[in-house]
């Protein structure tokens, strides 16, 4: 008796243990062969599958080498810096390749139309976000199908020009803060300059705006979220490398465990915020209920009242993970435009001054405004080549969902695709051979007229999944940059270190030394 319970029991154990080899073996293996094999069939190319890791050991050393090193800010290398891995396997094997991420082949897309109907169809070409992603952040950039949905739905008032159009003043109020940070720099030093790293006023400024405007929330506060933001960025950047490998956050690593500690701590602050306004509601005190917050918190009482009704709106854990989103995705990007923007006017004197003859004529020495935003002809000109040139985000990822016709080609399921925004922003078939040349005047007569292919201007995405905040952070941009031209004149410092360094967004990794002169 006791016997046959042994046999049986190591039957089970061995049948169990057969079976997952095969899985692993099939998902280490077998698979990625398959794909290999139907990619190359279809004229694609790419590495030879290596298992487990593929191409990311190759990946992980041209970056560390790259972090090392600075480029010239005149020369063309820049898009070969900021995609240096991709860049090196389009050399090699051309326009339709594939790099291998672990066990997944992920194809380089930089073609406008494929990239559209990529981008159009958000069902079927969905975000393959490992697990990873969502430590970062959950939220709607996360999120697909009808919970998606949802929140757009809920989302979108807050983003509806009126409502910008009352942010507008808030705003204002942490661009002059951060003005009068840069005159006192400028003011105890005993010149009428200052040399001064702009880039961690940029960032303080984009999540002060966030915290502001979109939580009410004060800046001690939003300091605070954002240094465990950051935090959180870096060790999940860490992490995104072995993300392919299935449960490997749970594991008890150092960094696992310094993520998880950095993520209660976050969570438990925004808690706070989220609980300060609910008092405040239940005291009625006048608070702006149709900030983002007030927004998602409305949605989350509906969602009490419709008890059991799941469509109602959202829970208070969604709501908190779209705030943990908002102050991550409302600031990274927009601080990333503003500090390629002033690199790029430093290189550019004469777009400088044009630019500040143009907000001097429109608004004077007064403070820049709503209304006058639209008169900005030059300024949008500039954002919008700046934005061609250094997309904040330079590159987005999906994968389908099943088989899917992609133009010509099939993609299977489990192929990943990844869509090279900064590389169909600079390609000269599109753009002219002038393409990689800073000439914000291709903007003049309006997108349309910039390129012969509309939807080969993307930096905000496009089709339903588009950027909700780029109207946001257009206002935003311009009312600093208006600010920053009004009072200083600015340059390279000698100490500069060109290095675009695309960690979630573009980023100047040896930060943005500039010599700030007054013009008071
Ligand atoms: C220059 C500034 C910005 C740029 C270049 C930018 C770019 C983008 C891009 C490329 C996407 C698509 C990502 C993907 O589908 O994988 C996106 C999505 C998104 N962005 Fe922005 N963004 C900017 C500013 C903002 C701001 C200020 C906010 C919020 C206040 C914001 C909130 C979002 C959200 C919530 C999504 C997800 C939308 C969805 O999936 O439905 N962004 N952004």
């Amino acid at each position: 008796m006791v016997l046959t319970l042994g046999i049986i029991l190591t039957s089970i154990v061995v049948a169990a243990s057969i079976t997952w080899a095969l899985k692993l073996l099939n998902w280490l293996w077998f698979k990625p062969k398959k794909l290999e094999k139907f990619l190359r069939e279809q004229g694609l190319n790419g590495n030879p599958y290596r298992p487990f890791l593929g191409d990311l050991k190759d990946l992980i050393r041209v970056k560390r080498a790259k972090q090392q090193r600075s480029i010239k800010l005149m020369s063309d290398d820049t898009l070969q810096h900021i995609f240096m891995y991709y860049h090196q396997t389009l050399t090699k094997y051309g326009k339709n390749s594939f790099i291998w991420f672990g066990p997944w082949p992920r194809l380089n897309v930089a073609d406008p139309e494929l990239i559209k109907e990529i981008l159009n169809k958000p069902d079927v070409f969905q975000k393959p976000l490992p697990e990873t992603g969502k430590i970062l952040a959950g939220g709607i950039l996360f999120l697909e199908g009808e919970k998606w949905a949802k929140h757009r739905k809920i989302i979108n008032p807050a983003f509806h020009l009126e409502k910008l159009k009352n942010m507008a003043p808030a705003i204002g109020v942490s661009c002059s803060n951060m003005v009068e940070k840069l005159k006192a720099m400028v003011s105890s030093s005993n010149e009428d300059w200052c040399e001064i790293d702009i880039w961690p006023y940029l960032e303080d400024l984009t999540g002060d705006v966030i915290s502001r405007t979109a939580f009410g929330s004060n800046h001690e506060e939003g300091s605070k979220i954002f240094q465990l933001q950051r935090e959180k960025a870096k060790l999940t950047l860490q992490l995104l490398q072995l993300s392919f490998i299935p449960g490997w956050r749970y594991l008890p690593t150092k960094t696992n465990r310094k993520v998880k500690a950095t993520a209660n701590e976050l969570h438990s602050l925004l808690r706070g915020i989220i609980d300060k306004r609910l008092k405040a509601m239940e005291r009625g005190e006048a608070i702006p209920a149709d900030d983002l917050l007030g927004i998602l918190l409305e949605s989350n009482s509906k969602s009490n009242q419709e008890h059991g009704n799941k469509n109602a709106g959202m829970s208070i854990e969604d709501v908190i993970e779209e705030c943990k989103l908002f102050y991550f995705a409302g600031s990274e990007t927009t601080s990333s435009l503003l500090v390629w923007t002033m690199v790029l006017l430093c290189q550019h004197p004469e777009w400088q001054t044009q630019a500040r003859e143009e907000v001097m004529r429109v608004f004077g020495n007064s403070e820049p405004c709503f209304e006058g935003l639209n008169q900005l002809k030059t300024v949008t000109m500039i954002l919008q080549e700046v934005l061609r040139l250094y997309p904040p985000t330079p590159l987005i990822v999906r994968g389908s969902t099943e088989t899917v016709k992609l133009g010509n080609l099939t993609i299977p399921r489990g192929v990943h695709l990844t869509l090279l925004i900064g590389l169909l922003h600079n390609d000269p078939e599109i753009w002219g051979n002038d393409a990689k040349d800073f000439k914000p005047q291709r903007f003049s007569e309006g997108v349309s007229n910039a390129t012969k292919i509309q939807s080969s201007f993307i930096p905000f995405s496009s089709g339903p999944r588009i950027c909700i905040g780029q109207n946001f952070a257009m206002i935003e941009t311009k009312l600093a940059l208006a600010m920053i031209l009004q009072h200083f004149s600015f340059e390279l410092s000698p100490s500069y270190l060109h290095a675009p360094s695309s960690m979630l967004t573009l980023q100047p990794q040896f930060g943005a030394p500039m010599i700030l002169r007054s013009l008071e």
